[in-house]
């Protein structure tokens, strides 16, 4: 589903005299139905390899390939439907709300946006997409910053999902949340991997988290991807020595809860 090869990518420094490469010699993939952990420390460059995939951040090098087509060959209407088909879920989903919209307005924006069906469709999708979630409709005329923080979260995997993305790329999203949420949303994840065969790059700095849900797991280290592999190997048998120690660092809870109707219950008012 998602090909990425030869990726290099960074900033202006110097006014513009230099550029810093902060991600380089990337590849990987993620297929469609499954969770790709990229794990790795603060500032080594995840979430400008994020930007890259979803087309924000143009690489210097390398490409980003969606179903074969190569995302930065595209212009115009063909851009703009490749960036329906890979949506962003980032960290702190309250700074991505505009406090004027209720629930249903901020799931229907991105509808409007694409110019997707008539306001009877985008009502029944936005209760589609609520039930999806696990966040009860009652919650569609609230303003999201009256939401918890989990269910805010779920409002962003909703508003995500309302384009009818295959790639889902979450950049920490449940680093802000308690750890009993976290296991909720890390379940919604794998239910909705399960459910719509999705693609998605699963972003954190915490092994602990992405070992959870994570199909196979991709560890940065200083811009570059020093080891991949399934999760079950990877953790088991790490190669490289930085994976070996960000390894004993992790503690080994069990984040995850064992059903999904517990994490349907956070949705309830
Ligand atoms: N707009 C920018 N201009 C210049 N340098 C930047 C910019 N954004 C990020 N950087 C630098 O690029 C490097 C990688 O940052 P990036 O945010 O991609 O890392 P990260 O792994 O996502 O870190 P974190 O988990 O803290 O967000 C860092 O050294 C950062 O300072």
């Amino acid at each position: 589903m998602l090909e990425i090869e030869g990726v290099a990518a960074g900033y202006a420094v110097a006014r513009g005299r230099h550029r810093n490469t902060v991600v380089d010699a990337i590849t990987m993939r993620v297929d469609a139905g499954e969770i790709v952990g990229l794990v790795g420390e603060s500032g080594c460059g995840k979430t400008t390899l994020a930007r890259v995939i979803t087309g924000l951040h143009r690489p210097d090098s390398g490409s980003v390939r969606l179903s074969g087509t190569d995302v930065y060959g595209l212009r115009g209407r063909a851009l703009r439907s490749h960036r329906r088909r890979i949506q962003m879920v980032f960290q702190e989903p309250y700074l991505t709300f505009s406090p004027r919209q209720t629930v249903r307005q901020a799931i229907t924006e991105p509808l409007h946006i694409h110019r997707l069906g008539d306001s009877r469709a985008r009502s029944a999708r936005v209760d589609e997409l609520l039930d999806l979630v696990g966040l009860d409709n009652r919650v569609g005329d609230r303003r999201p910053q009256q939401l918890s923080g989990g269910q805010q979260q779920r409002l962003a995997i909703a508003r995500a999902l309302t384009v009818e993305p295959r790639v889902l790329v979450c950049d920490e999203p449940v680093t802000a949340l308690d750890v009993s949420v976290q296991a909720k949303v890390l379940n919604l994840l794998c239910d909705l991997r399960d459910q719509l065969g999705l693609a998605c790059l699963f972003i954190s700095h915490d092994l602990a988290v992405v070992r959870q849900l994570a199909d196979r797991i991709a560890v940065m280290h200083n811009g570059r991807i020093i080891e991949q592999g399934p999760t079950a190997q990877l953790t088991t048998d790490p190669r490289h020595p930085y994976t070996q120690s960000l390894l004993a660092a992790t503690p080994t809870v069990d984040l995850t809860v064992a059903s999904s109707t517990h994490a349907r219950e956070e949705g309830v008012i």
